[in-house]
Protein backbone atom coordinates (compact mmCIF):
# COMPACT_ATOMS: atom_id res chain seq x y z
CA UNK A 1 0.00 0.00 0.00
CA UNK A 2 1.42 3.38 -0.54
CA UNK A 3 2.23 5.79 1.78
CA UNK A 4 -0.12 8.41 1.44
CA UNK A 5 -3.48 6.04 0.86
CA UNK A 6 -2.88 4.44 4.45
CA UNK A 7 -4.69 5.36 7.10
CA UNK A 8 -2.74 4.55 9.89
CA UNK A 9 0.46 6.23 10.34
CA UNK A 10 1.67 4.09 13.48
CA UNK A 11 0.62 0.53 13.46
CA UNK A 12 1.91 -1.94 16.20
CA UNK A 13 1.77 -6.28 16.26
CA UNK A 14 2.25 -7.83 19.59
CA UNK A 15 5.11 -5.71 20.49
CA UNK A 16 7.01 -6.36 23.59
CA UNK A 17 10.34 -4.91 24.81
CA UNK A 18 12.14 -6.71 27.74
CA UNK A 19 15.19 -5.46 28.97
CA UNK A 20 17.36 -7.05 31.55
CA UNK A 21 15.05 -7.63 34.14
CA UNK A 22 11.83 -5.37 33.42
CA UNK A 23 9.50 -6.88 31.02
CA UNK A 24 8.46 -2.94 30.01
CA UNK A 25 5.93 -3.34 27.04
CA UNK A 26 3.83 -6.05 27.15
CA UNK A 27 2.00 -7.09 24.32
CA UNK A 28 0.98 -4.12 22.54
CA UNK A 29 -1.53 -3.86 19.69
CA UNK A 30 -2.58 -0.23 18.32
CA UNK A 31 -2.81 1.89 15.64
CA UNK A 32 -2.70 5.87 15.14
CA UNK A 33 -4.73 7.40 12.62
CA UNK A 34 -2.99 10.03 10.43
CA UNK A 35 -3.80 13.59 11.06
CA UNK A 36 -4.74 12.88 15.00
CA UNK A 37 -3.16 14.36 18.03
CA UNK A 38 -2.66 11.28 20.52
CA UNK A 39 -2.70 11.41 24.06
CA UNK A 40 -0.55 8.14 25.28
CA UNK A 41 -0.90 8.42 29.14
CA UNK A 42 -0.18 6.59 32.03
CA UNK A 43 1.52 6.23 35.07
CA UNK A 44 5.26 6.51 35.65
CA UNK A 45 7.11 2.97 34.69
CA UNK A 46 3.68 2.12 32.22
CA UNK A 47 5.91 2.11 29.06
CA UNK A 48 5.36 5.58 27.16
CA UNK A 49 8.70 6.62 26.43
CA UNK A 50 9.68 2.85 25.84
CA UNK A 51 7.34 3.06 23.26
CA UNK A 52 7.48 6.52 21.43
CA UNK A 53 11.55 5.24 21.21
CA UNK A 54 10.36 2.06 19.71
CA UNK A 55 8.05 4.01 17.20
CA UNK A 56 11.17 6.77 16.68
CA UNK A 57 13.33 3.70 15.77
CA UNK A 58 16.17 4.28 18.55
CA UNK A 59 15.24 0.85 20.25
CA UNK A 60 13.50 -2.51 18.94
CA UNK A 61 10.95 -4.40 20.42
CA UNK A 62 11.96 -8.24 21.47
CA UNK A 63 9.10 -9.29 19.44
CA UNK A 64 6.23 -8.07 17.17
CA UNK A 65 6.32 -5.25 14.63
CA UNK A 66 6.00 -1.81 14.40
CA UNK A 67 5.13 0.26 11.22
CA UNK A 68 5.20 4.17 11.04
CA UNK A 69 4.04 4.61 7.27
CA UNK A 70 4.39 1.33 6.21
CA UNK A 71 7.82 0.79 7.11
CA UNK A 72 9.84 -0.78 10.16
CA UNK A 73 11.42 2.68 12.08
CA UNK A 74 15.55 2.80 12.59
CA UNK A 75 17.58 5.24 12.38
CA UNK A 76 17.22 6.63 8.49
CA UNK A 77 13.29 7.52 9.81
CA UNK A 78 14.83 10.29 11.78
CA UNK A 79 13.96 12.34 8.48
CA UNK A 80 10.43 11.86 8.85
CA UNK A 81 10.21 11.84 12.61
CA UNK A 82 10.54 14.75 15.14
CA UNK A 83 11.06 12.76 18.11
CA UNK A 84 11.53 15.36 21.64
CA UNK A 85 13.28 13.23 24.38
CA UNK A 86 12.35 13.24 27.90
CA UNK A 87 16.17 13.58 28.72
CA UNK A 88 17.29 17.24 28.66
CA UNK A 89 20.04 16.87 25.45
CA UNK A 90 20.83 20.63 24.71
CA UNK A 91 24.51 22.11 25.29
CA UNK A 92 24.65 24.58 28.09
CA UNK A 93 27.52 26.52 26.17
CA UNK A 94 25.21 27.29 23.30
CA UNK A 95 22.86 29.96 23.19
CA UNK A 96 19.03 30.26 21.81
CA UNK A 97 19.61 31.19 18.69
CA UNK A 98 23.02 28.75 18.29
CA UNK A 99 20.90 25.53 19.18
CA UNK A 100 18.40 26.40 16.91
CA UNK A 101 20.65 27.33 13.84
CA UNK A 102 22.95 24.09 15.10
CA UNK A 103 19.79 21.60 14.88
CA UNK A 104 18.84 23.22 11.52
CA UNK A 105 22.06 21.63 9.92
CA UNK A 106 20.69 18.26 10.62
CA UNK A 107 17.44 18.09 8.87
CA UNK A 108 15.97 18.70 5.27
CA UNK A 109 12.76 19.76 6.55
CA UNK A 110 14.03 22.43 9.05
CA UNK A 111 11.57 25.58 8.65
CA UNK A 112 13.36 28.93 9.75
CA UNK A 113 10.82 31.28 9.81
CA UNK A 114 8.75 28.79 11.90
CA UNK A 115 11.50 28.45 14.16
CA UNK A 116 12.01 31.94 13.95
CA UNK A 117 7.61 32.56 15.23
CA UNK A 118 7.71 29.95 17.72
CA UNK A 119 10.58 31.61 19.38
CA UNK A 120 8.69 35.01 19.07
CA UNK A 121 5.36 33.24 20.61
CA UNK A 122 7.49 31.25 22.82
CA UNK A 123 8.71 34.18 24.52
CA UNK A 124 12.71 33.09 24.40
CA UNK A 125 15.89 35.25 23.89
CA UNK A 126 17.69 34.09 21.15
CA UNK A 127 20.71 35.60 22.97
CA UNK A 128 20.33 34.19 26.04
CA UNK A 129 22.95 31.46 27.02
CA UNK A 130 20.94 27.49 27.47
CA UNK A 131 22.65 26.74 30.81
CA UNK A 132 21.05 29.97 32.27
CA UNK A 133 17.76 28.47 30.77
CA UNK A 134 15.24 27.62 33.33
CA UNK A 135 13.89 23.92 33.56
CA UNK A 136 10.25 25.29 31.89
CA UNK A 137 12.45 28.00 29.15
CA UNK A 138 14.46 24.75 28.14
CA UNK A 139 11.12 22.31 28.03
CA UNK A 140 9.68 25.07 25.20
CA UNK A 141 12.94 25.57 23.40
CA UNK A 142 12.80 21.61 22.83
CA UNK A 143 9.36 21.94 21.59
CA UNK A 144 10.53 24.62 18.93
CA UNK A 145 12.98 21.80 17.75
CA UNK A 146 10.20 19.55 17.35
CA UNK A 147 7.86 21.99 16.07
CA UNK A 148 10.30 23.66 13.61
CA UNK A 149 10.29 20.43 11.50
CA UNK A 150 8.11 19.25 9.17
CA UNK A 151 7.85 15.44 9.78
CA UNK A 152 4.88 13.61 9.36
CA UNK A 153 5.07 12.32 12.59
CA UNK A 154 6.05 13.89 15.86
CA UNK A 155 6.74 12.23 19.01
CA UNK A 156 6.72 14.02 22.59
CA UNK A 157 7.73 12.63 25.34
CA UNK A 158 6.69 14.55 28.24
CA UNK A 159 6.93 18.07 26.55
CA UNK A 160 5.41 19.89 29.13
CA UNK A 161 7.16 18.81 32.34
CA UNK A 162 8.59 22.10 33.92
CA UNK A 163 6.74 23.72 32.47
CA UNK A 164 4.15 26.23 34.17
CA UNK A 165 0.51 25.75 34.25
CA UNK A 166 -0.30 29.11 32.73
CA UNK A 167 2.63 28.64 30.35
CA UNK A 168 1.50 25.43 29.36
CA UNK A 169 -2.06 26.56 28.56
CA UNK A 170 -0.81 29.01 26.22
CA UNK A 171 1.82 26.84 24.43
CA UNK A 172 -0.87 24.37 23.93
CA UNK A 173 -3.14 26.44 22.15
CA UNK A 174 -0.20 27.48 20.24
CA UNK A 175 0.33 23.90 18.98
CA UNK A 176 -3.29 23.34 18.56
CA UNK A 177 -3.56 26.26 16.17
CA UNK A 178 -0.47 25.79 14.55
CA UNK A 179 -1.07 21.80 13.81
CA UNK A 180 -2.03 20.57 10.38
CA UNK A 181 -3.84 17.39 10.55
CA UNK A 182 -3.38 17.12 6.94
CA UNK A 183 0.20 16.91 7.28
CA UNK A 184 1.12 15.64 10.49
CA UNK A 185 0.22 12.99 13.62
CA UNK A 186 1.48 14.15 16.86
CA UNK A 187 1.75 11.68 19.52
CA UNK A 188 2.08 12.98 22.95
CA UNK A 189 2.99 11.37 26.27
CA UNK A 190 1.58 13.53 29.76
CA UNK A 191 0.92 13.02 33.58
CA UNK A 192 -0.72 16.31 33.37
CA UNK A 193 -4.23 16.19 31.78
CA UNK A 194 -5.12 19.16 32.91
CA UNK A 195 -4.35 21.89 30.03
CA UNK A 196 -3.58 19.26 27.22
CA UNK A 197 -6.88 17.50 27.17
CA UNK A 198 -8.07 19.93 24.69
CA UNK A 199 -5.53 18.72 22.46
CA UNK A 200 -6.31 15.30 22.37
CA UNK A 201 -8.39 13.70 19.69
CA UNK A 202 -7.51 10.25 20.70
CA UNK A 203 -6.33 8.80 24.43
CA UNK A 204 -4.22 5.73 25.27
CA UNK A 205 -4.09 4.77 28.74
CA UNK A 206 -0.98 2.09 29.38
CA UNK A 207 -1.16 0.33 32.69
CA UNK A 208 2.31 -2.01 32.94
CA UNK A 209 3.35 -2.08 29.25
CA UNK A 210 0.03 -2.97 27.82
CA UNK A 211 -3.01 -0.47 26.69
CA UNK A 212 -5.92 -0.92 29.01
CA UNK A 213 -8.07 2.22 27.20
CA UNK A 214 -7.84 3.07 23.72
CA UNK A 215 -10.40 5.46 22.34
CA UNK A 216 -11.12 8.80 20.82
CA UNK A 217 -11.74 11.51 23.72
CA UNK A 218 -15.03 12.49 22.95
CA UNK A 219 -16.34 8.71 23.31
CA UNK A 220 -14.49 8.04 26.45
CA UNK A 221 -15.68 11.28 27.86
CA UNK A 222 -19.21 10.76 27.15
CA UNK A 223 -18.97 7.39 27.89
CA UNK A 224 -17.20 8.06 31.56
CA UNK A 225 -18.95 11.15 31.71
CA UNK A 226 -16.13 13.53 32.92
CA UNK A 227 -13.03 14.53 32.03
CA UNK A 228 -9.91 12.73 30.80
CA UNK A 229 -8.41 13.92 34.04
CA UNK A 230 -11.13 12.41 36.14
CA UNK A 231 -11.45 8.97 33.88
CA UNK A 232 -7.92 8.73 34.95
CA UNK A 233 -8.46 8.96 38.99
CA UNK A 234 -10.76 6.35 38.16
CA UNK A 235 -8.60 3.84 36.44
CA UNK A 236 -5.10 4.65 38.07
CA UNK A 237 -6.38 5.38 41.49
N1 LIG B 1 17.16 1.01 29.54
C1 LIG B 1 16.42 0.38 30.45
N2 LIG B 1 16.91 -0.68 31.14
C2 LIG B 1 16.16 -1.33 32.05
N3 LIG B 1 14.89 -1.02 32.36
C3 LIG B 1 14.35 0.03 31.72
C4 LIG B 1 15.08 0.79 30.74
N4 LIG B 1 14.27 1.77 30.26
C5 LIG B 1 13.09 1.64 30.92
N5 LIG B 1 13.13 0.61 31.79
C6 LIG B 1 12.04 0.14 32.65
O1 LIG B 1 10.92 -0.13 31.83
C7 LIG B 1 9.72 0.30 32.47
C8 LIG B 1 9.00 1.28 31.55
O2 LIG B 1 9.79 2.46 31.50
P1 LIG B 1 9.38 3.74 30.63
O3 LIG B 1 10.46 4.74 30.79
O4 LIG B 1 9.02 3.32 29.27
O5 LIG B 1 8.04 4.23 31.40
P2 LIG B 1 7.27 5.62 31.33
O6 LIG B 1 5.82 5.29 31.29
O7 LIG B 1 7.82 6.47 30.22
O8 LIG B 1 7.64 6.25 32.75
P3 LIG B 1 7.78 7.79 33.21
O9 LIG B 1 6.39 8.34 33.21
O10 LIG B 1 8.34 7.67 34.59
O11 LIG B 1 8.71 8.49 32.25
C9 LIG B 1 10.13 0.89 33.81
O12 LIG B 1 9.99 -0.10 34.80
C10 LIG B 1 11.59 1.24 33.60
O13 LIG B 1 12.29 1.19 34.82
Amino acid sequence: MSDDIREHIVECKGIHKRYLLKHAVNGIDLQIKKGSIVGLLGPNGSGKSTLLKMMAGLIYPTSGTILVNGREPDVRNKSRIAYLPEIDYLYGWMTVAETLRFLSGFYDDWQEEKAAEMLWTMELDGNQKVRNLSKGLRARLKLIAAFSRSAPLILLDEPFSGIDPSSRAKIIRSIIQQFDAAEQTIILSTHSLNESEPMFDDVVFLQQGQVIINDTAENLRSEYGCSLENIWEKVYE
